[in-house]
């Protein structure tokens, strides 16, 4: 039997750096058809700013082993609504994930195939618990960068499509200077 070689690394907790990790960049223009303001979306497309890096380990997809990724989610607004991460299903839907809190403020978006949705409000030290089957997104309601840690299944992968179809069920926005998880309007069963 071949054995793989434990790993302990270092994540930088100020900038959420993981040495050796693999970056991945989302800017804005990864994002079309992601936010209800179209104008607004428009707008700051022109700059097309880094919305979210993340910095994962990952293993070849198989059961029983385990990745971790660091999420870089900056802070900035389209329209009302704060800056988020796409949000997935896993492709295997049964797969869970543990998150966990590094620094500056947010929440997860989480939500069934029915489009039952919870709002979990994160900071530093949150754990969250994402269920098998629950689709999960990332909010920053900071005027920081929102960093956490994410665990999960080696063979859970990504499953986008539904949520880049449909969005959210709850929209996460600013409104006289409070943050607010309202009804998406534009949202079908
Ligand atoms: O949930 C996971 C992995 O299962 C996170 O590592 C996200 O992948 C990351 O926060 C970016 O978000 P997405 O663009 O993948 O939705
Ligand atoms: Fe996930």
């Amino acid at each position: 039997m071949e054995y793989k070689l434990p790993i302990g690394v270092n994540i930088d907790l100020e900038t959420g750096v993981i040495p050796g990790a693999k970056k991945l960049v989302r800017r804005l223009s990864n994002l079309k058809g992601y936010f209800q303001d179209e104008d607004a979306y428009n707008e700051l497309l022109k700059e097309d700013p880094v919305v979210y890096e993340v910095y994962a380990v990952e293993q070849e997809e198989k059961d029983g082993d385990l990745n971790f990724a660091t999420t870089v989610l900056y802070p900035g607004k389209v329209g009302k609504e704060f800056f988020f991460t796409k949000g997935h299903f896993h492709a295997k839907a049964d797969r869970a994930e543990i998150y966990y809190g590094i620094k500056g403020k947010g929440g997860m978006l989480l939500q069934t195939p029915e489009g039952k949705a919870e709002w979990i409000p994160m900071g530093p030290g949150t754990v969250v618990y994402v269920p098998p089957y629950w689709a999960h997104r990332t909010v920053n309601t900071s005027d920081e960068p929102f960093i956490f840690l994410a665990i999960y299944p080696a063979d859970a992968g990504h499953d986008y499509g539904s949520i880049a179809e449909k969005g959210f069920s709850k929209l996460v926005i600013e409104e006289n200077g409070e943050v607010k998880v309202i009804d998406n309007p534009r949202w079908k069963e």
